[in-house]
């Protein structure tokens, strides 16, 4: 199999996935898969996540210009490509929409801190649940290259840059090496997000 069709079959398995957690309502969400040093395959925009065909995947460049003309990228294409560009590590990005991530995103301020969850060893470099991640949480925007030029600058400051980021009121990004990987960062992150918010919520 090529590899563009090897990422669209495991774009389309991830789409079924988190569709049956819940975490992309209606058309909401966007994943995608590295091809080589200067191409990736991604969804295309508006499209079920839970519904997806191997067509509904498409290929474009780091800088989000489409392969193929006649079909609409995500429309958060950018930000896959701002995380493509900024760690070469990453070889599959997930974008998805949950309650607890959208709920929190919206309470937490500048960061949602995870710490002292066995889960957190889903997270490269923490080997022990003694560790605690500060997860960044970006402001939305319409103007998805300004949101990456924001993310970029947060980048810059940060030491150790976790492998994903919360948009308030939005949903989450994560990112790993491979789509597997991916898969389980980001349902560890969602576990570890909805026990930050039953934890909130017994106070
Ligand atoms: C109805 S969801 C609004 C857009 C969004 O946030 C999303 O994740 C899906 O956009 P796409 O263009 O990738 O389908
Ligand atoms: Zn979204």
């Amino acid at each position: 199999m090529r590899l563009e069709e090897q990422a669209a079959v495991q774009i389309v398995a991830a789409g079924r996935r988190l569709d049956a957690l819940g975490w992309v309502p209606a058309t909401a969400g966007n994943f995608s898969v590295r091809l080589d040093a200067r191409r990736l395959a991604v969804t295309v925009s508006g499209r079920h996540k839970g519904f997806l065909t191997t067509d509904d995947v498409m290929v474009v460049d780091l800088d989000g210009v489409a392969e193929d003309p006649a079909k609409r990228s995500s429309a958060e294409t950018l930000l896959h490509c701002g995380i493509y560009r900024r760690f070469p590590e990453a070889g599959a990005v997930l974008h998805g929409h949950s309650i607890a991530n959208t709920v929190l995103s919206r309470v937490a301020g500048g960061s949602v801190t995870l710490a002292g969850y066995e889960l957190l060893k889903v997270f490269p470099g923490l080997p022990t649940h003694e560790a605690s991640v500060d997860l960044p949480v970006v402001p939305n925007d319409q103007d998805i290259a300004r949101m990456q030029r924001g993310l970029d600058a947060l980048w810059d400051g940060m030491g150790a840059i976790p492998p994903g980021y919360l948009i308030q009121g939005h949903g989450s990004y994560v990112w790993a090496p491979d789509m597997p990987m991916a898969l389980a960062r980001m349902e560890g992150l969602e576990f570890m997000l909805r026990c930050v918010l039953e934890e909130r919520s017994l106070r």
